[in-house]
């Protein structure tokens, strides 16, 4: 036989490898397409051997996702490797998320997801009772650290003014310096400050290299983890040398670095606790755990403190600094609108004072153009993917448990049944005649998901997003360097990233009001804003008894700090 191969001359060999070839990819198709009869599953287009569909999604999964949804329908499977994947869009998303939330609550075993805050993130983590009751608690102490209450709104306003000026004061100095400068990593220290802010009590400046070190690698972290990252479903590529593998091991080595920071927070939180001064979010968290811990009669109970912080500090920064990072590319790519929300906020606010929280109603320009930027560019396009918990069925379809699960939130806000030209920007799509905006359509666009799994930092990301947007149209005046135009191109992941672009920041008066705002005594490292910001804090948390099957909230534990 091997005297006979040799003797092969090389066109009959080729023609053997084209026939061997062949004879496999036909009894790939039959298989597949044998399997589609006997099944209910839903539609999707022929995938590959070995690597499924993968190499049709590009660069762009989510506009993939939006032609595969035209052709298919709203519910449709593709294979990734070896992993079958349904993708929902249009009114697919609330049936599941909604009106079958648990069906649809669970997170898939991705290989990635196992190496974020140690396998134990509650973001990334499969919906379990220990899930909920984290989560309830995450959730009632982002609330009490942000929005709850008009006093600690005032507290996170205070925040967000103190890293405004401090950016601002920066932006003015490159500008000086260099003309036009690219503003994306000082937005990211700004937002990871303000959260650093609430988590930690603490703030670094802009060239700290260990915090540069730890929220800088942003892109890394949301390449891998986005929906459709390759070393998901085709875990093999972790097995030899090859760019995925590189990757990973990035990824593997900034979660470690990442999580040994959060754990030194709260280490030295431990150290200097006191349950009559929370000072922080850390604080609070250690309270709350520790009590969930006592109740559940298991003293040596992981210590699920770091993973949660890591979970609130880590999912924030990286989606408030790219919404950020995405309203300043619209304010220069549209002067006029610029000039428009300069004009809106100077009328209601004029030019004597800061705008504040109370301004947000009178505000609806500045509204309609931060609803805008996140439907239009819909920087999550996707959301974490989901798994389902059970054998469950959408629009007619069965889907077995654990089938992984791809959210198509883009889907809704370019849905042209929803919105008219809807690959315009255009802001004024939520005002009425009059002005006013349209709540309805507002509460329209899908950014920060729906049902079991939602965002729990939509309130705080809106109310800084309105600081944010409102503070900077009142007090400077930002423009693109003419010699590179900003387009509207990005970099696909869990968050969609703009490419880089350079600015010039020039201010409308002065810093004075900023100045007195904030208090001239704010140091390098620390605000003084935030001891006077702990000053009578009023928390108060759902305590959830954990010896309830069903985790039902029995009491609530109240924090009063009396500093
Ligand atoms: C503009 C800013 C933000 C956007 C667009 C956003 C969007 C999202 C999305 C799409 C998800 C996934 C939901 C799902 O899988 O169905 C999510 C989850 C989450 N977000 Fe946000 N987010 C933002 C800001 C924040 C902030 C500020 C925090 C913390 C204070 C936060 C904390 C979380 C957490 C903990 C989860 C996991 C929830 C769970 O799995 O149960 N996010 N977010």
């Amino acid at each position: 036989m091997d005297a006979k191969l040799a003797a092969m001359n090389p066109s009959n060999a080729k023609a053997v490898l084209l026939a061997c070839v062949t004879l496999l990819f036909s009894l790939h198709l039959w298989r597949r397409l044998r399997g589609r009869r006997s099944s209910s599953g839903p539609p999707g287009p022929l995938a590959w051997p070995f690597v499924g569909n993968a190499p049709q999604m590009g660069n762009a999964p989510h506009l993939y996702f939006a032609r595969m949804a035209k052709k298919y329908g709203n519910v449709f499977q593709i294979k990734l490797g070896a992993r079958t994947v349904v993708v929902l869009n249009g009114d697919s998303i609330k049936q599941a998320l909604v009106k079958q939330g648990l069906e649809f609550a669970g997170r898939p075993d991705f290989t990635s997801f196992k190496y974020i805050s140690g396998g134990d993130s509650l973001a990334f983590g499969t919906a379990t009772d220990w899930w909920k009751m984290h989560r309830r608690v995450a959730q009632s102490t982002v609330r009490m650290f942000s929005t709850g209450n008009a006093r600690t709104k005032k507290a996170f306003e205070h925040h967000v003014l103190c890293e405004v000026k401090e950016l601002l004061q920066l932006f003015v100095h490159k500008t000086k310096e260099h003309q036009y400068f690219q503003p994306m990593t000082n937005l990211v220290v700004s937002t990871a400050n303000i959260m650093s802010a609430v988590c930690f009590g603490k703030r670094y400046s802009n060239d700290d290299e260990e915090f540069l070190q730890v929220v800088g690698r942003n892109d890394q972290f949301t390449k891998t983890v986005g929906a459709g990252s390759i070393v998901d479903v085709m875990p093999w590529l972790q097995y030899f040398p090859n760019p995925i593998k590189t990757m990973f091991e990035d990824f593997k080595q900034l979660n470690l670095e990442f999580t040994a920071f959060i754990r030194d927070k709260v280490v030295e939180h431990r150290k200097m606790f006191q349950s009559s001064a929370i000072g922080d979010m850390t604080d609070a968290f250690i309270q709350a755990m520790d009590q969930l811990r006592d109740k559940s009669g298991n003293p040596s109970r992981k210590d699920y403190v770091t993973p949660t912080i890591g979970d609130i500090f880590g999912a924030s920064q990286d989606t408030l600094s790219t919404a950020l990072q995405w309203i300043i590319l619209l304010l220069v790519k549209f002067p006029e609108m610029q000039a428009r929300l300069q004009l809106e906020v100077d009328k209601v606010v004029d030019r004597s004072r800061l705008p504040s929280i109370e301004d947000q109603q009178d505000l609806p320009y500045v509204m309609a153009f931060i609803y805008e930027v996140m439907r239009f560019t819909s920087f999550v396009p996707l959301t974490i993917p989901h798994s389902t918990t059970v054998d469950t069925s959408i629009m007619g379809y069965s889907i077995p448990k654990n089938t992984v699960v791809f959210v198509n939130q883009r889907s809704i806000n370019h849905d042209p049944a929803l919105w008219v030209r809807p690959e315009t920007f255009d802001p004024q799509r939520f005002l009425s005649q009059d002005g006013e905006l349209n709540k309805d359509l507002v509460s329209s666009v899908l950014i920060f998901s729906q049902g079991k799994r939602r965002c729990i930092g939509e309130e705080l990301s809106k109310l800084q997003l309105f600081l944010f947007t409102t503070l900077l149209a009142h007090q400077c005046h930002i423009t693109v360097d003419p010699a590179r135009p900003v387009k509207l191109d990005f970099n696909y992941g869990l968050t969609l990233k703009p490419h880089a672009y350079s600015i010039a920041v020039t201010l409308r008066d002065d810093l004075r009001l900023l100045a007195a705002a904030t208090g001239q005594a704010v140091s390098e490292e620390t605000y003084s804003c935030c001891q006077v910001w702990t000053l009578g804090v009023y928390i108060e948390f759902i305590f959830i008894d954990v010896n309830a099957a069903s985790a039902r909230e029995t009491n609530a534990l109240r924090v009063r700090t009396c500093i």
